[in-house]
């Protein structure tokens, strides 16, 4: 199997997107960085005892649908999907496992009972959801309803992702695979509507006639219905009536989902570090500025868009006063009166490229700076600062795209501190954020507030962000050429 074949059919859903934290990539536990890769790895287990995380890394929540062909499983996967777009999500198809066909029986494919339990390689299907269950990425099968073949040169390379969705008529039969369900969906759709559905879907998508869906509904689909796919109605936790028209059971289950899932795992030891709510937006724009063939002029755009984004999530969080203003109608509109006591400060070079998104929020805002030099000295050396002089009666919000150690951020936020400005009057704002940093700075500064668009799996052993973003300031002022 050629590599690059494998690497076309990348499953764009699992893609390099990492916003979930991966205790196996969590390596510093100390408030300020270990001096050395091997000591770091040391302080894990004492981190998570200290945090009260489980031990064990969190495996994917394991969702199966099933349902009468046609029932609308693949239209309501798809929703669930939608509506999950800050988790990653990976969609496994039933059919992908069909057996397929030889030659010589494909030229009688009439005959053949595609509904059949037998017409599964279950223990295949079985093999790669136990993988993918442990957090390992599989070579999933491709299919082709025309021919009723799989296709031997190329698969669909699955990732590791944090819910998997198992789809197929026959999902809930064998009690293996329904063993390995947290969730069970059944798709509960009158047998007419099935029926008109697969007539338009099979004429239009898999190559049939009218003549012969007819003949393979009443030969084989209706009697497996009723022998195989309706006896499994019971194991479901939850039935949609209607497919996808149920919009209400669907958020029901989407709901329930992200109570499994639960908040970023940080989010909850810290309750004043906030992840900007993600959306398929704030991912494609991730995507983006991660990729390093990006284009210096794409990498400047995609971020501002990300930073600005960051900031007004940053505003947010200021103190607010009550206002009521008059309208043009001569009604009275009670609205909040933003707060004017605010500076940015900037920890030179790479928080500059924040600056501009602040003062397209804040008309006027002043910005101080502060320069840090990370190399020696363990990351403490202030070189230069220079802040407005009634900083202390300030709100601040402090600049810095990628927190990484917390190593600068500390020292920046001590020097703050040192200028008289309360803790809890500093709202840190990162772009991305790594989870040994947050632990660095929060545990030194509690009341902090942190505003972040992603957190990412870890440092690695040169401390950089992983999977991160490169040198941030090199790619967005172009010295990185
Ligand atoms: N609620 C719906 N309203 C109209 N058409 C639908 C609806 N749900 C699904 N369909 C259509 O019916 C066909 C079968 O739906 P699909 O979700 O693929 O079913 P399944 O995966 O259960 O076989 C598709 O062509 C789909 O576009
Ligand atoms: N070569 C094949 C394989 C399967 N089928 C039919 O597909 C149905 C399952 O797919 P759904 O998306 O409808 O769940 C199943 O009922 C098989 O009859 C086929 O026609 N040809
Ligand atoms: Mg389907």
């Amino acid at each position: 199997m050629p590599e690059k074949a494998m690497d076309d059919v990348m499953e764009a859903a699992s893609g390099p997107h990492f916003s979930g934290l991966r205790l196996d990539s969590l390596r510093l536990s100390t408030s300020s960085a270990p001096s050395s890769p091997s000591s770091a790895k040391a302080s894990v287990a004492g981190q998570i005892a200290d945090d009260s995380l489980p031990e064990e890394p969190k495996q994917p929540f394991v969702i199966g649908v099933s349902g009468g062909s046609a029932s609308g499983k693949t239209t309501v996967c798809e929703m669930i999907i939608q509506r999950l777009h800050d988790q990653r999500v990976v969609l496994v198809y039933q059919d992908s496992f069909y057996r397929g066909l030889t030659a010589e029986e494909a030229e009688r494919a009439n005959d053949y009972n595609f509904d059949h339990p037998d017409a599964f390689d279950t223990d295949q299907l079985i093999e790669c959801l136990t993988k993918l269950k442990s957090g390992q990425s599989v070579n999933i099968p491709i299919y082709d309803f025309k021919n009723h073949r799989r296709c031997h040169e190329s698969f669909r390379k699955v990732n590791a992702s944090d819910v998997i969705i198992l789809e197929g008529i026959l999902v809930f039969h064998d009690p293996c695979v329904r063993n390995l369900m947290d969730m069970k969906i059944f798709v509960d759709t009158d047998a007419d509507v099935r029926l008109a559905r697969r007539i338009r879907r099979d004429t239009v998508e898999r190559g049939r006639d009218v003549n012969s869906v007819l003949e393979q509904y009443g030969k084989f689909v209706k009697p497996a219905f009723d022998d195989f796919v309706l006896p499994s109605k019971k194991y479901a936790d939850v039935i949609i009536p209607r497919g996808g028209d149920n919009h209400v059971a669907i958020d029901l289950i989407v709901q329930h989902i992200q109570t499994k899932l639960g908040q970023h795992d940080l989010c909850k030891i810290y309750p004043n570090v906030f992840v900007i709510q993600s959306t398929f937006q704030i991912r494609g724009m991730h995507t983006l500025v991660r990729d390093r063939d990006i284009t210096t002029p794409d990498f400047v755009f995609y971020s501002d868009r990300l930073i600005r984004l960051v900031v007004e999530h940053g505003l947010g969080n200021l103190p607010f006063t009550e206002k009521q203003v008059v309208t043009p109608t001569g009604s009275v509109y009670t609205g909040v009166d933003f707060c004017k006591k605010l500076c940015g400060v900037s920890i030179i070079r790479s928080g500059e490229s924040m600056e501009n998104a602040l003062r397209a929020c804040c008309k006027g805002i002043k910005i101080g700076k502060i320069l840090i030099h990370r190399d020696g000295d363990n990351g403490k050396q202030l070189i230069y600062q220079k802040l407005p002089n009634d900083i202390s009666e300030r709100h601040v919000l402090l600049l810095d795209p990628v927190l990484g150690t917390g190593n600068s951020a500390n020292q920046a936020i001590e020097l703050l501190i040192q200028k008289g400005v309360p803790e809890d009057r500093i709202i840190f704002l990162n772009l991305i954020s790594a989870p040994e940093g947050i632990h660095c700075v929060c545990k030194r500064f509690p009341s902090l507030k942190i505003v972040t668009s992603e957190i990412d799996a870890g440092l690695n052993e040169e401390f950089r962000v992983i999977p991160g973003l490169g040198e941030y300031g090199d790619r967005y002022f172009g010295t990185d050429i």
